[in-house]
């Protein structure tokens, strides 16, 4: 990794004209077919339901959002630094902003005092850029020319996730009988409640359509959009159409997303991976517990409870409701069924999601106080759960120890982890204008796994990404913005001053200062230069707070890439960046 030929950059640059030509199309189609609902929060002032507006869905940053124009409320989060998630709000839809009172949570934690960067002032800032700069000017030799990385020359059709929803979701904007739904994606979710067995609702309305005709061969014809709207109905939990006169009960539809009727008990759950016995805690957040069970982890999340967890008021079903939706759009990055335009293996698989009521198992708790002992938990201890407390299980792939904790060896390891990141969010970029903005390094998990390479499908193009043994997940979407193809998930940080105000200096509260400028407080819109924001805290992140074998040269590399970053506007942009040149290899899907 630390030589570079002159051609790279010619062929980086290659792909980047190719990448960009089918972007400008991919824009225009995106805008012709996506219709967004702009998740809105309840304004403090104002009780009356938003009106959903629709929002510029290209991936520029020139957003449609108006400051004047926007309603908000959500639950605030504690706050803590580096490691835990930061303060942040619960995801509020349209349809439920109504049944949440205006609360906020209380933070908990204070942040440490800042740590000085070593890059305090000025001359030291001149003396690294200098440096930066004499390393780009330096005739670089030639790679070695080990493999062949060829760049791929296809130009692959625009593939828009849900479209389907999208069409269910202007359908029902045109049909006012119909109650607030959740938003089409929703409804495809709901639709197939064992996510191992998932069906697209295209398949599953032509399915029912059919059938519907074939039933009622007398029928009076009928529209595309009649056909859909039945087909709707049935999709909804009871089957029955008195039950769309009803206001929407998430948590109902929480249920039917986890295939359940009512509440398994934790045992039923750990039970299918392991001996509950050998359950043992691994990690924390502001709300969640995370056990490893046999093969997988479980992320255990309480919700819709009167009492406070860890200081914080807890989550509502409809807050959950669009973790999981978040979740399970991501899962769609893996290639599966028909989603093979952009394809991902890096966020964190969600393999299955369960409610379950009731106590803390005995072994959850021993699990729970060998962890404390170790690692002194900031949460409060399982047995102050009310008895009829309930949970969402977030089944899960193990993704590895977090970035903070984990040893990198060498400078290919942190290589890999960069690209891995950076084609990651391109991935997701292209497919669901998503940004993470909370990507620090308690949500970078690491394991090795030995294979050579991982393969990814940016707009159409494989790419064959080296990882020198290593494989990253990202995790936790909770400050994360997508569009889903129809719904725009957000968290409205503009509520959240807490979180801009982290020590000077510090890298990761720096970082959400950037974004807040970037952004200019807009959270619903979509800017993807949020995402080269963290790709620039990473490249900190290891430049110094990470020691592993490396160069001087390696560091300059560094610091010159973090300083070209400073040029993208987005994730996709960087990923032809020439320091990722020897690490990628494009081929024709
Ligand atoms: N899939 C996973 N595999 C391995 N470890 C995990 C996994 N998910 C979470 N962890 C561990 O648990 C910790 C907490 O997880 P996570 O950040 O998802 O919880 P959270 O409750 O959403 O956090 P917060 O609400 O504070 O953002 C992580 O930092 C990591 O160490």
């Amino acid at each position: 990794m630390s030589s570079r030929s002159g051609n790279d950059k010619g062929v980086a640059a290659d792909l980047w004209s190719q990448i960009i030509a089918t972007e400008s199309e991919d824009q225009i189609q995106l805008q012709k077919q996506t219709t967004a609902i702009v998740y809105r929060r309840k304004n403090p002032q104002n009780d009356t339901l938003p009106l959903p507006l629709p929002l510029n869905t290209t991936s520029s940053s020139s957003s449609s959002c108006s400051k004047k124009s926007r309603v908000s409320l959500a639950p605030g989060k504690r706050i803590s630094w580096n490691h835990r998630s930061l303060f942040t709000r619960g995801r509020t839809s349209i349809a439920v902003v109504a049944a949440c009172g205006d609360k906020k949570r209380i933070r908990k934690n204070k942040p440490p005092l800042p740590l000085p960067l070593p890059l305090a002032n000025y001359e030291k800032e001149r003396a690294y850029f200098q440096e930066v700069d004499a390393f780009e000017l330096l005739e670089e030799s030639p790679s070695p020319q080990t493999k062949t990385w060829v760049m791929g020359t296809k130009h692959s059709s625009v593939w828009l996730p849900s479209h389907v929803s999208t069409v269910l979701t202007k359908w029902l904007h045109n049909h006012t009988t119909l109650p607030p739904p959740p938003s089409a994606s929703l409804s495809k979710i709901l639709e197939t409640p064992e996510l191992s067995t998932h069906i697209s609702l295209h398949n599953r309305l032509l399915d029912f359509s059919t059938q519907t005709k074939c039933a009622s061969p007398n029928t009076i014809e009928t529209t595309p959009e009649d056909e859909l709207g039945f087909a709707i109905r049935n999709l909804s939990l009871s089957s029955q159409d008195s039950v769309l006169d009803q206001p929407w009960d998430p948590l109902l539809d929480l249920f039917k997303v986890c295939g359940q009727s009512s509440p398994s008990t934790f045992s039923d759950v750990i039970s299918q991976y392991c001996d509950l016995q050998s359950i043992a805690k691994v990690g924390e957040g502001t709300y969640g517990e995370v056990f490893i069970a046999g093969e997988i982890v479980c992320k255990v999340v309480p919700f819709d409870g009167d009492s406070l967890v860890n200081g914080e008021i807890q989550k509502k079903a409809e807050e959950l409701l669009e973790e999981v939706m978040l979740s399970l759009t991501l899962n769609d990055l893996r290639g599966k069924d028909t989603h093979t335009h952009n394809v991902c293996p890096t966020f964190i698989q969600t393999l299955s999601l369960r409610v379950c009521d009731g106590v803390y198992d005995d072994a959850m708790i021993r699990a729970w106080e060998e962890w404390d002992k170790k690692h002194f938990s900031e949460n409060d201890h399982p047995t102050e759960f009310a008895e009829k407390q309930r949970f969402v299980v977030f089944v899960q792939e193990h993704g590895g120890q977090d970035l903070e904790s984990f040893v990198l060896l060498n400078f290919s390891e942190a290589c890999s982890l960069l690209v891995q990141v950076t084609v990651a969010l391109a991935v997701a970029e292209a497919a669901f204008e998503f940004e993470h903005r909370d990507l620090h390094w308690g949500n970078i998990l690491l394991g090795r796994k030995g294979s050579e390479t991982l393969q990814f499908i940016l707009d159409g193009k494989k790419m064959h990404v080296k990882t020198y043994g290593l494989v990253a997940s990202i995790i936790d979407f909770t400050l994360s913005r997508i569009n889903t193809g129809e719904s725009i998930l957000f968290l409205d940080l503009s509520l959240d001053p807490g979180l801009f105000e982290g020590p000077k200096g510090d890298i990761q509260s720096e970082t959400y200062r950037k974004m807040k400028r970037v952004t200019e407080d807009c959270w619903e819109g979509s800017f993807p230069k949020t995402n080269v924001l963290w790709l620039q805290y990473l490249v900190d992140i290891l430049l110094q707070k990470k020691d592993y074998d490396r160069t001087s040269r390696d560091e300059r590399e560094l610091r010159s890439f973090k300083k070209r970053l400073n040029g993208y506007k987005s994730a996709k942009e960087s990923v032809v960046d020439p320091f990722f040149s020897d690490l990628i290899a494009v081929s024709d899907v």
